[in-house]
């Protein structure tokens, strides 16, 4: 094997560039293997928009947010088939692809691993939301970030007497919410694992402000209060069809001053979460997993995604990867709201 391709698709996420330079150094240093980029996810697979990536490409690049390739949500399989992708891989010289993504990007990826192209997933998401790994890269960056967020908006809601709530990412999942939330000492905690009413919320806060604390929310954007039947989303679909969560705070906000009396006010953190500089945790998941990937590749271990297992790096069949996405577990959520109030 001389030639691999790699690509980041998705939403961007502190690490992909670590990835990057583990697969690439990987490549050069130990399995003689060079890399071509392929630019914004499979976009530049299905345009031939490729870069070459030599060892010189990589430099420094481990601390740097975003992804040096770009990325898009570009759907590989638009037009119902895998031949496109192979006939590009083809053209390019490429014998085999290292997918960076989450479940959409390795859902495509199993597909074309299905069809006989050679694809190793390497699970990326600041979600923290797949399955068959225990983490995966840019979680703890978005969680450092969101953390950092709220104890400002602690100091601001100190200050006035208000409750602050602060909206953190997570396409159905809490992970965000519940770590970040837990670090910064929240008085609740929302997440769209666990139904709450608003009666319960306002008891927590009416519960902090009575001590004299100004009390502190932290909602993930697909929390659906109880009454509701569906996250929030009032901004129309993304580039794959789906809904765009963001929001629901906006909508706490008026109901929880509302119940309590007290003035509050809610924070969208948005995508300041997902961009900035890695942290070393993640810097070194993400070089590890991708000096796995590349040996993976070398190992013609096709159709696998390379993952965290404990402390180990593992290779797990695509299909384990995508069985399920990875939910707050009930106890997670009782271990933190035993704090709550
Ligand atoms: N079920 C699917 N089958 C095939 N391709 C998919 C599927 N889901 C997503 N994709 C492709 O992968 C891209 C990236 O997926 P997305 O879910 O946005 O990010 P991530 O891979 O980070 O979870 C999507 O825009 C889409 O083109
Ligand atoms: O980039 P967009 O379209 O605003 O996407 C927002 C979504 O992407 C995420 O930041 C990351 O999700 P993915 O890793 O699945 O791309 C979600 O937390 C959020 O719901
Ligand atoms: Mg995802």
């Amino acid at each position: 094997m001389n030639r691999l391709g790699i690509l980041t698709s998705g939403g961007d996420c502190p690490g992909s560039n670590a990835v990057i330079r583990g697969a690439v150094l990987g490549g050069a240093l130990t399995h003689g293997v060079e890399f071509v980029g392929f630019r914004d996810g499979w976009r530049g697979v299905l345009e031939d928009d490729v870069i070459p990536l030599p060892r010189r490409a990589v430099r420094g690049i481990s601390r740097l947010g975003g992804t040096i390739l770009g990325t898009s949500r570009t759907n590989p399989l638009k037009a119902d088939s895998p031949a496109p992708v192979s006939d590009s891989l083809q053209r390019n010289g490429v014998e085999g692809l290292i997918a960076i993504g989450g479940e959409g990007t390795l859902a495509a990826a199993r597909i074309l691993s299905d069809a006989g192209i050679n694809v190793i997933g390497v699970p990326k998401t600041i979600d923290n939301d797949l399955g068959a790994t225990d983490f995966t890269f840019g979680f703890d960056s978005a969680v450092q970030t969101a953390t950092e967020a709220i104890d400002r908006l602690r100091t601001t809601g100190e200050s006035h007497h208000r409750c602050m709530i602060a909206e953190v990412m997570g396409r159905n999942a809490g992970w965000i919410a519940l770590h970040a939330g837990m670090a910064a000492g929240a008085h609740a905690i929302l997440i769209p694992e666990h139904r709450v009413t608003m009666n319960q919320i306002a008891a927590w806060v009416n519960s902090a402000h009575a001590r004299g604390r100004a009390p502190l929310v932290v909602v993930a954007e697909a929390f659906v209060p109880a009454g509701r039947d569906a996250p929030y989303s009032p901004r129309g679909l993304d580039t794959f069809g789906r809904p765009r969560l963001g929001g629901i705070a906006l909508l706490l906000e008026q109901q929880l001053q509302d119940l309590t009396g007290i003035e509050t006010r809610a924070t969208v953190l948005g995508h300041i979460q997902r961009g900035g500089e890695p942290t070393a945790f993640d810097r070194v998941l993400a070089t590890r997993l991708g000096m796995a990937a590349v040996r993976a590749a070398a190992a013609g271990e096709w159709g696998t995604m390379v993952s965290l297992r404990g402390t180990d790096i593992t290779t797990v069949g695509l299909e384990a990867a995508l069985g399920t996405t990875k939910s707050v577990p009930v106890s997670r959520y009782l271990e933190a709201e035993e704090l709550f109030g």
